[in-house]
């Protein structure tokens, strides 16, 4: 089976924007670094990595006759902001459990960024007292109960569209993508960096590019904070997806790679190398990441070739994810 066997629900523009970060490499001295945008996929609001997953899940919702979709992130998840835009382009309602995952000392928290746009674009935003989580949790298995006791036929979208059957398609499409992109521009990405929390971006990944007649690394660089949870998502995820779409062998636990170092004591906390990815990728790209996510995954990467982890002939492709939007809830620490 391959991944056209899957019905996909166009959200994106198209590809990806893939370009290189030449000022960035400079700076660094090392191998050349590229970046592939989805912060820039899509027309809802924003975009981003979910956006992608969302494509192969839609399809699923409409089939079971769901009206509302139901999902879970922190107050200021990007997630659910994404799963609040497909909602709204497609005329389904969207319920969405906020919970309390990141304890951050600014007033505006739940006020400002994701959690603005979601209330925009018309979702159901309930905010819960509750930590940080990527299994399945009690509020969220509320809602999907009172969706149904109001009559509603609810559609579940875990955390980060990550732990369900589907969720790694959309980034095994994203592998594809990178091929055909390599093609045209005369370059091969040896290795990938990319941030994992809930999982399935790097999952999907792994799988689609295990399939393919050059190895690369995909480097998964953790901000749960909770690394074992982290990594146990991506390798049940990226096995799930490698059998989904026929890959035809077990993948080798070589190629599940996630390293932590940068994620900091807690999940949502920008620690001093966060900020430092941040200001310099800003300064010498005008490419803007988050504090939640990408900071953390450019930290790792401006280290890996620094040090000369990622080799100076490396050809290292960053994929931005998105997640801009929640920088207002951070305003505070760019003073
Ligand atoms: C900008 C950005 N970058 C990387 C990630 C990590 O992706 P995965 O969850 O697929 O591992 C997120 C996730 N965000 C979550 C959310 O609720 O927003 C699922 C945690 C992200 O938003």
């Amino acid at each position: 089976m391959s991944l056209n066997t899957f019905e996909r629900y166009p959200l994106l523009f198209g590809p990806s924007p893939v370009h290189p970060l030449d000022r960035l490499s400079g700076h660094l001295g090392g191998a050349r670094i590229w970046a592939k945008r989805e912060d820039c996929n899509s027309g809802l609001a924003f975009g981003g990595n979910k956006t992608r997953k969302l494509e192969y899940l839609l399809p699923d919702a409409l089939a079971q006759g769901a009206d509302t979709l139901v999902t879970i992130g922190g107050v200021q998840s990007n997630h659910t902001r994404q799963v609040a835009a497909v909602a709204a382009r497609t005329g389904l309602k969207a319920v969405l459990v906020q919970e309390s995952w990141v304890d951050w000392p600014d007033a505006v928290n739940d006020k400002v960024g994701n959690i603005l746009l979601s209330r925009i674009m018309g979702a159901d935003v309930r905010l819960v007292q509750a930590g940080f989580g990527i299994g399945f949790k009690d509020s969220w298995q509320q809602a999907l109960e009172e969706v149904r006791a109001a009559g509603g036929t609810p559609y579940a979208i875990p955390a980060g569209a990550s732990d369900h059957p589907l969720g790694g398609l959309g980034f095994a499409g994203w592998a594809e993508e990178v091929q055909v992109q390599e093609r045209e521009l005369g370059v091969f990405f040896d290795t990938i960096v990319v941030c994992s929390v809930t999982g399935s971006t790097q999952a999907g990944m792994i799988a689609g590019f295990a399939g393919q007649d050059r190895p690369r690394r995909v480097l998964g660089i953790d901000a749960s904070a909770k690394l074992a949870e982290t990594r146990a998502q991506v390798e049940k995820i990226a096995r799930n997806t490698a059998e989904l779409i026929g890959l035809g062998r077990d993948l080798r636990d070589d190629e599940i790679t996630v390293l932590e170092g940068w994620a900091g004591d807690l999940y949502g906390v920008p620690v001093p190398s966060t900020l430092e990815a941040i200001t310099l990728t800003g300064r010498l790209e005008g490419m803007i990441i988050d504090p939640v996510y990408e900071g953390k995954s450019m930290a790792a990467l401006i280290d890996l070739v620094r040090d000369g982890e990622i080799p100076r002939d490396s050809n290292v492709l960053y994929a931005h994810l998105g997640g801009q939007p929640a920088l207002n809830a951070y305003s505070g620490v760019f003073r």
